[in-house]
């Protein structure tokens, strides 16, 4: 009998909102004849990036309600490999999305204490926002540790940002990853290549550090010598340990002028909101997916699917809110009764607040263009940084 070609488990991680399900997608659309397999981890209830992900993939575990980092142990992450690396799912390669607030190192320490036979370890690719890049390391100095860890940076949101911004975070990245590839994206469009199919890259393999088990458990030795406050194997280090996740479902419309109202006033510890809008009258034929990544803010519509049903699902994920007040302002957005009476032009116009934050797919600004003909032109060499020197 030949040897059995292992799966290669590939760890998405990145800070909330980096992109990670922007990412993916475009993977799924793109991954060719191989048949990815996915686990989606969402960190609140109601599974938003389960739900923006299910449709493309050949075969997806979705485990919401918490940091698959801590929410599961190596044997229950065992359970989901399993169902996914069967034979009969004809999977090339499985890509597990942590939450925007998943510590990588502990997934990574359960992919390698696996007893499947059938998978092994692939990489951690970890998304950087590179607008948001520089503060959120002021907030998180952990994020240095999962970058020290990544076997592919992606700069991605370059669009976001100019030139000499860019160049600022690229050279960071590069200290903090010596070695480390880093490749620059608009919208997650990497070729897919680069996570699929590392092997024939000589150069870059050498640059690819596969962590072995020792390694991780010495990490998180010398982390908690010099944390203070964690003990080995404590959680009180954990990125998700400072959040709160809050969720609002509603089955009455929202009303957009005071949806926007409460997403301009939103606390500035309220990081992240992601979900679906139904604007009611407003806008009957669409679903509007909203994302705020800091100040970052954009309604996507489009339309409802056929017998869907018309709700509101929100998840606010933030550090030191009030999650209870959150909610009640919330309620308030719900659209007053009145309006369902109110002629329709006084409905639309309500939504011209919401249409400013709708990206124009006309004019995708100049960066945008460059990145996607260049992933077009399928020349991903030219996307690499240059690596800094080698580590030691
Ligand atoms: N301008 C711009 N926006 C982007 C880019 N990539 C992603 N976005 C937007 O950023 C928002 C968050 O993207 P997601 O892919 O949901 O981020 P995520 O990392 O999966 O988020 P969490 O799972 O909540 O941590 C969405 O509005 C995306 O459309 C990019 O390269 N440029």
């Amino acid at each position: 009998m030949g040897s059995v070609r292992q799966i290669p488990v590939i760890v998405l991680a990145g800070f909330l909102g980096a992109g990670k399900t922007t990412l993916l997608n475009h993977l799924l659309s793109r991954s060719g004849g191989s048949r990815v397999g996915v686990v989606v981890n969402d960190f609140g209830a109601i599974e938003i990036d389960a739900m923006m992900v299910a449709g493309q993939v050949d075969s997806m575990v979705s485990l919401g309600n918490g940091c698959l980092c801590c929410a599961v142990d190596t044997s229950e992450l065992d359970a989901y490999l399993e169902r996914l690396a069967r034979p009969s799912a004809r999977i090339d390669v499985i890509v597990i999305e942590a939450s925007g607030l998943a510590e990588p190192q502990e997934l990574i320490r359960m992919i390698l204490a696996s007893d499947n036979d059938r998978i092994v370890y692939g990489g951690l690719v970890e998304v950087v926002d590179a607008a948001e890049f520089p503060r959120t390391r002021e907030r998180h100095p952990e994020i240095d540790r999962h970058l020290a860890i990544a076997d592919l940076i992606v700069l991605n949101k370059a669009d976001r940002v100019r030139e000499a911004e860019r160049a600022a975070v690229l050279a960071r990245l590069a200290e903090l990853g010596p070695g480390t590839p880093i490749v620059q994206a608009s919208h997650g469009r990497v070729d897919p290549e680069l996570l699929f199919d590392r092997a024939p890259r000589a150069g870059i393999e050498e640059a690819v550090r596969q962590l072995s088990f020792e390694d991780l458990c010495r990490e998180e030795a010398e982390h908690a010598d010099h944390g203070g406050h964690a003990h080995h194997g404590g959680h009180a280090h954990h990125l998700h340990t400072a959040y709160d996740s809050v969720e609002f479902t509603s089955a009455e419309p929202l009303d957009p002028r005071r949806l926007l109202d409460f997403l301009d006033g939103r606390p500035a510890g309220l990081y992240r909101i992601k979900g679906f809008v139904d604007f009611g009258p407003g806008d009957p034929l669409n679903r509007y997916t909203v994302h705020a990544v800091g100040d970052f803010l954009r309604f996507y519509p489009a339309p409802w699917g056929k017998n869907e049903p018309r709700l509101t699902q929100l998840v606010l994920i933030g550090t030191g809110v009030d999650g209870a007040g959150l909610v009640k302002e919330l309620e308030f957005c719900r659209a007053p009764a009145a309006t369902a009476d109110a002629p329709q032009d006084a409905a639309t116009t309500g939504m011209w607040g919401v249409l400013r934050y709708v990206p124009s797919p006309e004019e995708p600004s100049r960066d945008d263009q460059e990145f996607l003909d260049q992933a077009e032109a399928q020349e991903p060499v030219a996307d690499w940084a240059t690596p800094g020197p080698p580590a030691n």
